[in-house]
């Protein structure tokens, strides 16, 4: 017998492995003992907060088995099980999500600079966005966001009106192939707002990209796909375990392409710099924005009502601030070329973070809004006569462009886009990171330090208590004085306070030259009606079955320029 053969045998193994077995238990229950403990206060005040309780260790984790798909309509249904507007809680392993539905506990957390942090879940963005403006939090944020709301100023929008028209009219030309087959809206929704952001805030030609929009859209849409499982399947969380599946192959492979098209864009951008500076190339590039800042347009400064979203209430923030005269305003890269040559204050990771940020919150959110709001026209004949009715007051028989100013008279239209907003907002969750205990209004209990808060904005914009009748589409919810007597938290579509969107103006603009464009061009049909439709919350809210339309021309072809 071999030595170690003795020594096994003098201690056998039953009663070291059942030592083992026993130390082991006795330092767990210790561990959870003193685990419990050191989250005293985080249960004390999370007992007092209506919700599910779930499981020990796991929680309410269960809940994420199934199909990630069904996953967001499951989780609306089952908040039916508390009353409207009540905060719920949910346990997931150790941590505590708070989700809020009541306007005035989102107002505590929206309208505050304490509350700016984003949920851990936000960090699976990283290798995609860095730590561009929806991820970054503290001074990085504060100063970034300083830079770049300005370039999303109404005059510098004013200044895309011809490219917003040029692309939405190559769109709907495009269009017309489908006769009057149904087909996926969304595919030509994403291609057109990868475009016009391309052609707009990023000022690049299309035609000078090897990738087409679509396809950066597509690769956009698998990544929100693999984000959505790595968000739901806790097994998925771990770096080191989502890096040996095929999905983080697949991540890699997504994320090579998606940076690629930035990073050329970013090259197009500093050589056009270079050769203006040089005195190569005319540097009053885009003409309509200069006109605009000399004050030869119509007018400096003004104060629009309507189609500026955010402005309602008299709140007004960073988007609103009217400087103009003042200041030199610039398009989105531009700007940040500027700061990256000549003030420094930008490296050139920053700026690539920030170009992957806009490119992709500017496309993904429109392209799902615009989609939406064309199969509402289609499965609401008589809403769509309506809208087509405002347009031809506006165009007559004329076949010009969108000018800013018809936009403004866009009444009905700018309703219709709220109310698809409200019923299906894009983006229909948000979560930030409470960093300190905070009261709620609506119920006499306090947020836990450290517990990550949703807020609900899907089942906030469905409340029956403020609106009645909520899962009918109902433009007149959008009334002023209707809107004039509500919360104005009650409706966030593009969250609120000092970290709303910043590209809300733009995204408004764009959705009613781009839906005022389709419809003056064809009549929209739909075989479904809403109640058949099925979501998929994965990031950004989307149709599972896919924003199947069909069209009928209206009148001959639209000029492409
Ligand atoms: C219908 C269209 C849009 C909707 C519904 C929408 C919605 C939102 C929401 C809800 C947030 C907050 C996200 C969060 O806190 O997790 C947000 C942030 C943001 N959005 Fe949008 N968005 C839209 C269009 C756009 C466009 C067109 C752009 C740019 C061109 C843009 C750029 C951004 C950026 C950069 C942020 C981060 C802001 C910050 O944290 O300071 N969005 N958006």
């Amino acid at each position: 017998m071999s030595a170690t053969g003795s020594w096994l045998h003098v201690s056998p193994p039953s009663s070291m492995s059942g030592a083992l077995v026993w130390l082991s238990a006795t330092a767990l229950v210790l561990w959870y003992f003193y685990f419990r403990l050191t989250r005293r206060r985080l249960y004390e005040l999370a007992a007092k907060i209506p919700g599910f309780e779930g499981f020990p260790l796991i929680g309410s984790a269960h809940v994420l088995v199934g199909n990630p798909n069904a996953m967001f309509e499951t989780a609306y249904s089952l908040s039916f099980n508390f009353k409207e507007g009540t905060p719920i809680k949910a346990w997931f392993g150790p941590r505590l999500f708070v989700a809020l539905t009541d306007p005035r506990d989102i107002e505590i957390i929206l309208s505050s600079y304490s509350h700016i942090d984003k949920a851990p879940e936000y960090k699976f963005f990283e290798p995609w966005l860095g730590d561009g403006l929806l991820i970054s939090t503290g001074e990085k944020w504060r100063a970034h966001r300083k830079i770049i709301a300005p370039t999303f100023h109404l005059n510098v929008l004013k200044s895309f009106m011809t490219l917003f028209n040029a692309n939405c009219r190559f769109t709907v030309e495009k269009m017309r192939v489908e006769s009057n087959e149904e087909f996926d809206v969304h595919h030509y929704m994403s291609a057109c707002t990868v475009e016009i952001l391309l052609e707009t805030a990023m000022g690049v030609d299309k035609k000078t990209q090897k990738a087409s929009g679509f396809a950066y859209a597509m690769a956009v849409m698998k990544m929100c796909e693999i984000l959505h499982l790595r968000h739901t399947k806790l097994w998925l969380r771990p770096d080191f375990i989502f890096g040996l599946t095929g999905l983080a192959k697949e991540q890699i492979r997504h994320l090579k392409f998606i940076h690629s098209l930035t990073e050329n864009v970013i090259k197009k951008k500093k050589e056009d710099y270079r050769l203006r500076k040089n005195g190569l190339i005319d540097v009053n590039q885009n003409s309509e924005l200069k006109e605009i800042e000399n004050g030869s347009a119509t007018e400096k400064t003004e104060v629009v009502k309507g189609s500026s979203f955010g402005q309602s209430a008299g709140l007004t923030d960073d988007l609103d601030v009217d400087d103009v005269g003042q200041k030199r305003r610039q398009a989105f890269l531009d700007l940040l070329v500027e700061c990256t040559e000549i003030e420094n204050v930008l490296s050139d990771k920053e700026m690539r973070e920030q170009v992957d940020t806009i490119m992709f919150e500017g496309h993904d959110t429109t392209a799902a809004a615009s989609s939406f709001f064309l199969c509402v026209m289609g499965a609401r004949p008589d809403v769509q006569e309506k809208v087509v009715e405002e347009l031809e007051k506006i165009f007559g028989d004329s076949d010009r462009p969108v000018t800013f100013e018809d936009t403004l008279e866009m009444k009905y239209m700018e309703r219709c886009i709220m109310e698809t907003l409200r019923l299906y907002p894009p983006v229909p969750m948000i979560a930030r990171q409470i960093r300190q205990e905070t009261k709620l209004e609506s119920i006499n209990a306090v947020l836990p330090e450290n517990s990550t808060v949703v807020i609900g904005t899907f089942k906030l914009h469905r409340n029956s208590t403020i609106y009645p009748n909520p899962d009918e589409f109902n433009p007149d919810n959008f009334l002023p004085e209707v809107t004039s007597t509500r919360h104005y938290y009650a409706f966030v579509p593009f969250s609120a306070g000092p970290r709303s969107c910043v590209g809300r103006k733009y995204a408004m603009l764009k959705l009613k030259v781009l839906l005022a464009t389709v419809l003056r061009t064809f009549k929209v049909h739909s075989r479904t009606k809403e109640r058949e439709w099925r979501l998929q919350g994965d990031i950004i809210l989307k149709r599972e079955d896919g924003f199947n339309i069909s069209l009928e021309p209206r009148k001959m072809k639209t000029k492409t320029t």
